[in-house]
């Protein structure tokens, strides 16, 4: 397993601090920054493109892995926008496209990490198929931040660590705290996304390093 890295999720930042915002948390040792990229058909609502992920590679350079979660339809006509916006990292939903393989093919023939991320209700039959550099599981149903974490994702974390193997970084998303990034870490998560428990606390880069802290406790 690579290392555990807490990637806080800028859907819970108020926008209109956006650089202080993620000056913080990286001031406070982020190395990974998570983009929630909705376009209002695969999920209601509508959110950020590759404008932002731009705009956060010139303002942050190479200190950042910025880490791009795309719940779109039809991601394969989105890649080369992320992938020339300067994402490190390109995650996309099985259930929004029916060319898993070939999308991660076209996210690495860049020289960016592809991921593939499952929804709640979704089984994990594609990491059988498809060789992922990351795989996301989503531990609340995609769409908002804030919501609570669903109690029966450590058994499928644990399931989805069984067939990615030791080497491919494990990603959750929804509702990690403080509270519930041990448990994911001890189900096989190395790569823990928060959002309102980062951006939604009145001292964001202490609520980021007391989830760091016990994510990396329980390793
Ligand atoms: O992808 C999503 C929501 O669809 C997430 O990245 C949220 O931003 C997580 O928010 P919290 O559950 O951590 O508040």
């Amino acid at each position: 397993m690579s290392s555990i890295e807490i990637a806080p999720s800028i859907l819970s930042a108020d926008f209109a601090r956006l650089h202080d915002q993620v000056a913080t948390v990286v001031e406070a040792g982020a190395t990974w920054v998570h983009i929630d990229v909705m376009d209002g058909v695969f999920v209601p609502p509508i959110t950020m493109g590759p404008i932002v992920v731009s705009a956060l590679r010139e303002a942050f350079g190479d200190r950042v892995v910025l880490d791009c979660h795309l719940m779109i339809d039809r991601p394969e006509r989105q890649v080369d926008a992320f992938a020339q916006a300067g994402a490190d990292v390109i995650t996309f939903h099985a259930e929004a496209t029916a060319h898993s393989h070939r999308v991660v093919q076209a996210i690495r023939e860049h020289g960016v990490k592809a991921g593939i991320a499952v929804c709640p209700g979704t089984p994990l039959g594609v990491f059988e198929e498809v060789e992922v550099d990351l795989a996301l599981c989503m531990t609340v149903n995609p769409g908002w931040g804030g919501q609570p974490f669903i109690p029966t994702s450590p058994a499928k974390i644990e399931r989805m660590r069984a067939l990615v193997g030791p080497d491919v970084a494990l990603e959750v998303d929804g509702g990690v705290d403080a509270r519930t990034a041990p448990v994911v870490v001890q189900a096989g998560a190395d790569k823990l996304v928060a959002g309102s428990a980062v951006f939604s606390k009145p001292d964001p880069a202490a609520a980021f390093r007391e989830i760091e802290a016990a994510a990396r406790g329980a390793a």
